[in-house]
């Protein structure tokens, strides 16, 4: 079966590039201007794998309104984006269709649930690393590993999960992945924008401890407020340990304003705000934190959502 993969940035080549690689039928799915983009620059995917070797891909590309069904879509696009991208490309979906969302943060994918409420959504929660060198030239930066499962419904685990695992995507099925979305967004709230806010590195937190241990104790009781007591579970240390782990890692939110992209704030503590002012948790911390992003955004021109 094809794997249709929508998004051609880090993600989305790092996917089609070890599908195809493995042997898989992949397509990309591109906006008009990019597809323009990769028809002249060859229709190549250049992956640079963790061995640093060099593997020059050809692969089909086609935008939304073109092309044959989709019985398989890995949407590896920005939360920002992915309602509007699944609007662009459900008229190909048939019943029973799979959707794969790669998506940091949380909201995106009850989003998409809404859109698409008859179809099977996984939700896949990764520590995978890729960038762009340039267009269309993916670097594989860190293994890490994927979960994925489902956060309605009574679907099987996929028969194709294997697959997945011997392209070199390290997957496993996991039957709680809302509360494995729930962990990762509490330790992005506690990384990814105070290093925007400080300008530093993942490492450069450590000298930021005290105020990162009052904002994990709010996230901790919004956390165990929304019934995801095993994500709460020793936060604080596990935070610190991303922070050491990753001490020289720039964190994407940081990449994003760098690059002068807009970023997932609002998949990130805006959803985390949103939640915790709704079932009536302290958000002190999390509304200074939110707040003086927002503030460093408006501050470098860049959207504040
Ligand atoms: N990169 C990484 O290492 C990791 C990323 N993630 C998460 O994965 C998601 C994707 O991240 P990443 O790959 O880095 O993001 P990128 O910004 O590199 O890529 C997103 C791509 O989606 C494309 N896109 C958006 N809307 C559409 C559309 N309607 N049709 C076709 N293409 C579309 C964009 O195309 P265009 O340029 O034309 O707008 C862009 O190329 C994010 O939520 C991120 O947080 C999670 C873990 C690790
Ligand atoms: C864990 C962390 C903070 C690593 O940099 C991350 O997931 C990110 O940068 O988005």
């Amino acid at each position: 079966m094809t794997w249709h993969v929508l998004g051609a940035g880090s993600l989305g080549c790092l996917w089609a590039s070890r599908l195809q690689l493995a042997g898989h039928q992949v397509r990309l799915i591109l906006r008009p201007s990019r597809l323009a983009q990769f028809s002249s620059a060859g229709s190549n995917i250049l992956f640079t794998d963790l061995q640093q070797q060099q593997h020059r891909l050809a692969l089909h590309a086609e935008t939304a309104c073109a092309g044959l069904p989709i019985q398989r879509l890995v949407l590896a696009c920005k939360a920002y984006s992915a309602a509007e991208a699944i609007t662009g490309i459900r008229h190909r979906l048939r019943p029973g269709s799979q959707i794969i969302l790669l998506q940091n943060g949380i909201g995106c994918q009850q989003q998409v649930h809404e859109l698409l409420p008859n179809h099977p959504v996984l939700v896949a929660s990764t520590t995978e690393g890729a960038w762009l060198k340039e267009a269309f030239h993916c670097i594989h930066a860190g293994q890490g590993q994927t979960l994925l499962g489902r956060l309605r419904g009574q679907e099987p685990v996929p028969a194709w999960l294997g697959q997945l695992d011997r392209s070199g995507i390290s997957c496993q099925w996991h039957p709680h992945i809302d509360s494995v979305l729930w962990r990762k967004l509490a330790i992005n709230c506690l990384i990814n924008p105070s290093t925007v806010i400080h300008g530093c590195r993942n490492g450069g937190l450590l000298q930021h401890l005290p105020l990162l241990q009052q904002l994990s104790a709010e996230l901790e009781q919004l956390l165990l407020a929304a019934g995801h007591a095993d994500a709460a579970a020793n936060l604080f240390s596990a935070a610190r340990h991303v922070i050491t782990g990753t001490a020289t890692n720039t964190s994407s939110m940081l990449q994003d304003v760098q690059h002068g992209r807009r970023t997932e704030i609002s998949y990130i503590t805006g959803f985390a705000l949103q939640q915790s002012i709704a079932l009536g948790t302290p958000h002190q911390q999390l509304l200074a934190v939110h707040q003086a992003l927002q503030s460093r955004l408006a501050q470098l021109g860049l959207p504040t959502d």
